[in-house]
């Protein structure tokens, strides 16, 4: 049986889909941001809109910047998730183990999302990024305490 086949691949399968996802929707949500909070970012988007509304509605509004923000900083710890999950389940640890830290990383963005989106006050959101955080740092101990090739 190839490891593609085997219950850990498909648990990794699982969580980065749902991670995969859950980073796609925050492009919709920022454009319903930017339509309720009437805030765009370029001449082109706008064009359409009477020439006298137009200046008005090419501002920053901080509720669509904290929403970019979440978008970026699932960025910013997503893909380290994808590709040192990836390798830690090419790895074949056990399922119970590699299901902890999918389950913990992908709990963990939804409470940051939550968190920043909803403005929830500190420590909700530093807290779950330090849980995604620490699971990212664990796959990748035990990836690199496996077997160096310097
Ligand atoms: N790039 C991040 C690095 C540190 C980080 O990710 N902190 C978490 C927990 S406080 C966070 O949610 N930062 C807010 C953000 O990235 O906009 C930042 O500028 O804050």
């Amino acid at each position: 049986m190839s490891v593609l086949d085997s219950e850990v691949f498909q648990a990794f399968s699982t969580y980065a889909a749902i991670v995969g996802v859950k980073i796609l929707l925050m492009g919709p949500l920022t454009a319903y941001y930017r339509f309720t909070k009437g805030a765009f970012a370029n001449p082109e988007d706008v064009a359409l809109k009477p020439a006298e509304e137009r200046k008005k509605l090419l501002v920053t509004h901080p509720d669509v910047e904290r929403v970019r923000r979440c978008h970026q900083n699932d960025l910013e710890t997503s893909v380290p998730f994808l590709v040192l999950g990836l390798l830690f389940a090419l790895k074949e640890p056990s399922l119970a183990v590699a299901l902890l830290h999918f389950r913990l990383f992908a709990g963990s963005r939804l409470v940051h999302t939550v968190s920043y989106v909803g403005a929830l006050p500190q420590p909700c959101r530093a807290l779950s990024w330090m849980v995604g955080m620490g699971v990212n740092f664990s796959m990748a101990y035990r990836l690199l305490s496996s077997g160096l090739m310097l």
